[in-house]
């Protein structure tokens, strides 16, 4: 069984064990991230997965199993252990294990000191390189990854294999020895072909930890024994920075460049590239591939400092901790083989083209260098990186984060469009609302829509949200010659800028990712009628030069294709933005600018059409009162008052929300005051001493308001019209440009020229 697993379950797509694994043995297969074991070089790292999807497998029942077998079974200690066990002695640790039913006990730091002498042989026989090969990680980074440096490894095996042959020769081959350390891959390393047979099981010392605990044994109170075995002196430093060096007798200085000591995978693996790259010649490399030594392995307790530890380890090689060698230890015929041989575990994967890469960027719209975000969200370094190991499928391309909230957005808007456009149908359904009000500026904006309607002209419907511009819209088109064909509405603004070219214009087969067959856009659909495009001030400059191309030549061009189709569409287009505005800033074209004004009409916000309240109200309260199916009779004089003072901020809109709002919590058949939002109470109170104030305004004073209310409007619509040139708008008008300016004066309105 593989030592580490994956819960498939607890796997949440985070990808944090692709981005953590050196050397990405890691395949993520719809979602699920597994181990690729014949990459991985059991450096735990993944294990940190945020999840606990990725744990090491429990070998403490195989433990158990093999205690209660009746074989001698012997525990190993890694030269950790003290820092480990740092609450308890050495001795009551050994007490400890006894009392669990291991046979013997012993450190096996003395399996370093055992192969020293086999790595000083190889150093004075070898020119080459040589790479150290007590650390399995290391180990498996050359045979998994360099197989180039497989003639530089050491050959001989590592301190805890060395233990397991040194034991299993003194007290023969049915014996068992459990090894026990912070080292996961010491896991991987006991089930390589090459070393099979001397360890029967790795344990942590975290498993022997839970496994005293499962047996109540509680070493602290218990007396001191000795280790079994042979006293390792220096060995008991191994693990610590350096100690590899000390214990194997191999010296070096700062200034020394023919050795080289490392621990850390970037240093490591940087070693190892240069070394497999010839960039570096050492005569000797000793590496350990985890951050601060084995001391610092994956199952290291995460609570001591590293310092702490050493500390722990110094000072117990440091108390001569000696003890007699058991006397069948004794014999120099015990030294066991110490050889190991090593071989090729390299996994050939395909190498991908330039082509395919660009084809596997493009599945993720990566198609210019910019594009290439490096974000790291799907585990890799760099998206080039992420797109070699799809093509060699190691990784799925749905690992794209900002591919994935970009296709979630386009789908969103996708729905969005679709669930507008069913709405307006519905309201279409329902029947033609029609455009009530009895203020002098709805009438007027009336007289426009009858001026225009029949012609096939271009309309520029403008007007805060939700003052009846696709109304006005639908109006011009009930009234035009092309009534026969749907008005077909688009909202420009309720889907993404590529995704509404292509919903336009349409695209070709293969334009883009998904584009798996050549689509009509909106224009062509609405060939012979009328399109609406709401809120036209928000498109990009690039579909405003598309927009020109239709409105000056005729014809759409699909995204993605090279011919123009001719298509016969009356425009009518809406806005609440700025467009003078957008000119002189420069983000709206003006050649488009005057294509669309050709003819403009103005929606005044309701907070102006304070007399066409009452009718509103009423005519809503009609509309919702079919809606609910619920009798009521009419609105309090209060309400309607409070309605006449209020802003209207979201305009005809908000106030048709409000009345279906209201005559839901209205009872007895009546809309209150009190059932209207707090607001309408407040600006009812406020406006009381102002109303009566108003009462006493004469009829000729009232009349004077509304005749200048509507010449502002008119004027400022000819100056509109006009792009702001005063005598253009003068002339439009019909009356002296004299005269337009002093009204302009009179009303403030202030000249401002498209283009200056
Ligand atoms: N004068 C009016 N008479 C009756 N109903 C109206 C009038 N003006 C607007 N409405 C109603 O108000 C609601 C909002 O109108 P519409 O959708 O045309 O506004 P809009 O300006 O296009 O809004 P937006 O800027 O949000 O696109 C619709 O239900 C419409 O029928």
């Amino acid at each position: 069984m593989e030592p580490i697993i994956t819960y498939r379950e607890r796997c949440r797509r985070c990808y944090s064990c692709v981005r953590t694994c050196p050397v990405k043995a890691i395949k993520v297969d719809q979602g699920f991230a597994q181990i690729m074991y014949d990459r991985c070089i059991g450096c735990g790292k993944c294990l940190t997965c945020p999840q606990n999807a990725k744990v090491v497998v429990d070998r403490m029942v195989r433990t158990q199993e093999l205690l209660a077998s009746g074989a001698p079974v012997v525990a190993v200690l890694g030269c950790s252990f003290p820092a480990f066990f740092h609450t308890i002695t050495p001795g009551q640790l050994v007490s400890g294990l006894k009392s669990l039913g291991f046979l013997e006990v012993h450190e096996g730091a003395y399996g370093a000191t055992l192969i020293a002498g086999s790595y000083h042989e190889a150093l004075a026989a070898s020119d080459a390189p040589l790479i150290a090969s007590h650390c399995p990680a290391v180990v498996d980074l050359v045979e998994r990854h360099f197989p180039r440096l497989l003639p530089n490894l050491v050959g001989t095996v590592s301190p805890m294999i060395a233990m397991g042959r040194f034991i299993k020769q003194v007290l023969g081959a049915e014996t068992m020895v459990v090894y026990v350390s912070t080292c996961i891959a010491a896991k991987f390393e006991v089930q390589s072909d090459e070393s099979a047979g001397a360890i029967d099981v790795v344990l942590t010392y975290q498993e022997i930890d839970k496994l005293f605990k499962s047996r109540g044994i509680n070493p602290q109170g218990m007396n001191e024994v000795d280790f079994d075995g042979i006293n390792p002196g220096d060995g008991r430093v191994f693990s610590l920075t350096g100690g590899s060096m000390k214990v194997l007798g191999i010296e070096s200085d700062f200034l020394e460049t023919e050795i080289l000591s490392a621990e850390g995978e970037s240093h490591t693996i940087d070693i190892i590239r240069d070394l497999n790259a010839g960039r570096i010649s050492p005569s000797y490399v000793d590496l350990r591939f985890c951050d601060g030594g084995c001391v610092d392995g994956p199952a290291r307790d995460r609570e001591l400092n590293h310092f702490f530890k050493r500390r722990v380890i110094v000072d117990y090689r440091n108390k001569e901790n000696s003890y007699p060698a058991a006397p069948h230890y004794r014999s120099s015929a015990c030294m066991p083989d110490l050889q190991r041989s090593f071989s090729d575990k390299s996994l050939k994967l395909p190498s991908p083209g330039k082509d395919d890469i660009k084809r596997i960027m493009h599945s993720t719209k990566k198609y210019t260098h910019g594009d290439e975000l490096n974000c790291r969200a799907c585990g890799y370094n760099t998206c080039r990186e992420h797109a070699v190991a799809v093509y060699q499928g190691l990784a799925d391309i749905e690992m794209c984060l900002p591919h994935n909230l970009q296709q979630v957005e386009e789908d969103r808007g996708r729905l969005m469009q679709r669930y507008e456009l069913m709405r307006r149908e519905l309201d279409r359904q329902m029947g033609d609302n029609p455009i009530v009000g009895d203020d002098p500026g709805i009438q007027e904006v009336l007289e426009l829509i009858r001026q225009v309607g029949p012609t096939p002209t271009t309309v520029l419907i403008r007007g805060e949200t939700g003052t009846g511009k696709e109304l006005t819209a639908r109006a011009i088109q009930r009234l035009s010659l092309r009534n026969d064909k749907p008005l077909v509405t688009v909202n420009c603004t309720t889907i993404t800028d590529s995704l509404l070219e292509s919903e336009l214009f349409g695209h070709k087969k293969g334009a883009f990712t998904g584009a798996i067959a050549d689509k009509k856009g909106l224009f062509e659909a609405a060939d012979g009628g009328t399109i609406f495009m709401d809120e036209i001030g928000d498109i990009t400059p690039k579909l405003q030069a598309e927009l020109l191309r239709l409105l000056d030549l005729g014809e759409v061009r699909p995204v993605g294709g090279t011919t123009a189709k001719k298509v016969d569409v009356r425009l009518i287009a809406a806005t609440n933005k700025d467009l003078e505005l957008g000119v002189r800033e420069g983000w709206f074209r003006e050649d488009l600018y005057y294509r669309l004004n050709v003819f403009s009409i103005l929606l005044p916000p309701l907070r102006d059409r304070v007399e066409s309240i009452p009718s509103l109200a009423q005519h809503f309260l009609e509309k919702t009162r079919k809606k609910l199916n619920k009798k009521i009779d009419g609105i309090e004089e209060r309400a309607v008052k409070a309605m006449q003072r209020y802003s209207w901020p979201g305009n005809i809109r908000e106030m048709q929300n409000i009345i279906e709002r209201s005559s839901v919590l209205a009872k007895e058949g009546v809309i209150r005051l009190e059932n209207l939002p707090t607001i309408f109470a407040e600006t009812f109170e406020r406006s009381l001493d102002s109303d009566v104030n108003r009462r006493r305004v004469s009829f000729k004073a009232e009349r004077e308001l509304h005749v200048s209310r509507t010449e502002k409007n008119i004027i400022a619509r000819y100056l509109e019209e006009s792009g702001g040139n005063v005598a253009k708008a003068a002339r439009l008008a019909n009356i002296p440009r004299r005269t337009f300016y002093r009204l302009l004066n009179k009303y403030g309105i202030e000249v401002q020229r498209v283009g200056k």
